[in-house]
């Protein structure tokens, strides 16, 4: 098994390209599915969750060309099945985006049940629920969600009483096919949604309101293909921006999305650095000084995101003065914390807030990544950290960043990835 060999780095600085986001990628490679004709994708990062993806689809009977340089290009003209298999989806929560459009599409739908994870429970039945207003009959047996439907899927207006990324994508993907109008209400407003809906309406789906928390779909009986530029990671884009200022450094992240980043570039800023941006730019510079602690709360877009929490408590663990992160997205997320701990960081949780004294000397250690953004408060807490950190377990962190060893190493960073077997 692999794992990142990372030593105390000096301030990082230089210039490093985003690539496109996992968590519109996801999506987006989704809608094939709900058309004949085929589906262009570029600027789809390389990461471990897009070939669980294109693995899926092909089980499906999906045609799969991988051109390489981040074009995927989908045919889903014939399907063999209709069943998404545990074995892809216990690896992939994101699997569950294949329910909506399979059943839109094809009439019939078995996605396993995703299970919980390290993060949380991370329940799906907003999904189930707005399908079934939508006509579809679920029944949930020997861990699988078996959906079918009689004829098309009909249009309804769907209260969601939480707000979900992922029951937003479904039924938008599913309202595209059915027959009326779906209107979505309480619905996620991130900018992958807003990806989303941008890629079906060049399909010719009819969406108004993607980005506001009132979606409204009016069904059409059939999709186009499309041509369709994936929006960059904004989630990635942060991650290096924390990185290089808890090192005092300067970076500027090129073709990045600096609309998508507003709750976190702000709190950048409040930890004292100096943000700049252009159309596709952002450069960050802490004119070496140490960051101030800040406090934040997650909540969903436009409020500060969860997947940006556990990166901010490495920034409090060493900032000036006392932070506070809390979660209030997922109820499993602080598993950083205790790993931190492990490398000298002073941090107490006290219910569902990690709070930091921040000025911790660091120390190198083994740690273990337990989910995709703690590996990556762990691999920036490595490069501060005196002496040498072994991240391990940094599968977790390959589903979700793209080359991420070489792109931090070309900002002058001391991190090597070695392999234990
Ligand atoms: C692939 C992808 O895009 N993943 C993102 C997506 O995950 P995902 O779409 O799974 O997250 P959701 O927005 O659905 O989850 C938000 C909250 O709603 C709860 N919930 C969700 C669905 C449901 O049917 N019932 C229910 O109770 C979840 O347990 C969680 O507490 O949004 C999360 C919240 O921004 C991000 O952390 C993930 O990175
Ligand atoms: C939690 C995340 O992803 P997923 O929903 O795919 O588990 C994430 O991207 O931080």
């Amino acid at each position: 098994m692999d794992k990142l060999v990372i030593k105390k780095s000096p301030a990082l600085r230089g210039e490093v390209r985003i690539s496109g986001a996992k968590n519109a990628a996801l999506p987006l490679l989704m809608t094939s599915l709900l058309t004949q004709e085929r589906c262009r994708y570029t600027n789809v990062p390389a990461l471990r969750d897009i070939n669980t993806t294109t693995a899926l689809l092909k089980e499906l009977g999906v045609g799969v060309e991988n051109n390489g340089n981040g074009e995927i290009c989908l045919s889903a003209g014939q399907l063999n099945s209709v069943t998404a298999s545990y074995d892809l989806v216990k690896t992939m929560r994101a699997s569950i985006l294949v329910l909506g459009p399979l059943l839109a599409k094809f009439g019939k739908a078995n996605v396993s049940l995703p299970g919980g994870c390290a993060i949380g429970a991370r329940p799906v039945n907003l999904h189930l629920a707005g399908l079934e207003q939508m006509g579809a009959n679920i029944e949930v047996e020997e861990g699988y969600i078996r959906a079918h439907v009689d004829g098309r899927l009909k249009g309804a207006r769907i209260f969601m009483d939480m707000v979900s990324v992922g029951a937003t994508e479904n039924l938008m993907m599913a309202a595209a096919l059915a027959e009326g109008e779906t209107v979505l209400e309480n619905a996620a407003r991130e900018p992958e949604i807003v990806d989303l809906a941008n890629c079906l309406k060049q399909m010719g789906a009819k969406i108004t309101g993607a980005g506001t928390d009132n979606i409204h779909i009016t069904g059409v009986p059939s999709l186009s293909g499309c041509d369709y530029r994936v929006l960059p990671d904004r989630i990635e884009t942060g991650t290096f921006l924390v990185a290089a200022a808890v090192s005092g450094g300067k970076i500027r992240c090129t073709h990045a999305a600096p609309e998508t980043l507003d709750a976190v570039l702000n709190k950048l800023q409040q930890a004292g650095a100096k943000i700049t941006c252009g159309a596709d730019w952002i450069e960050l510079d802490m004119e070496g000084k140490t960051p101030k602690a800040v406090q934040v709360k997650t909540a969903p877009h436009p409020a500060f995101p969860t997947d940006m929490q556990a990166q901010f408590v490495t920034l409090n663990c060493i900032a000036e003065g006392t932070g506070v992160v809390t979660e209030t997205i997922f109820e499993n997320r602080f598993m950083h914390v205790p790993e931190l701990q492990r490398m000298g960081a002073e941090i107490a949780l006290e219910a569902n807030s990690a709070v930091s004294k921040g000025t911790s000397r660091l120390k190198g250690a083994p740690v273990m990544a337990t989910d995709l953004r703690a590996s990556a408060s762990l691999v920036i807490a490595g490069l501060i950290a005196e002496g040498e950190t072994h991240v391990t377990r940094i599968y977790h962190l390959d589903r979700g960043y793209e080359a991420i060893e070489e792109k931090l190493g070309g900002l002058g960073a001391s991190i090597t990835r070695v392999s234990d077997s």
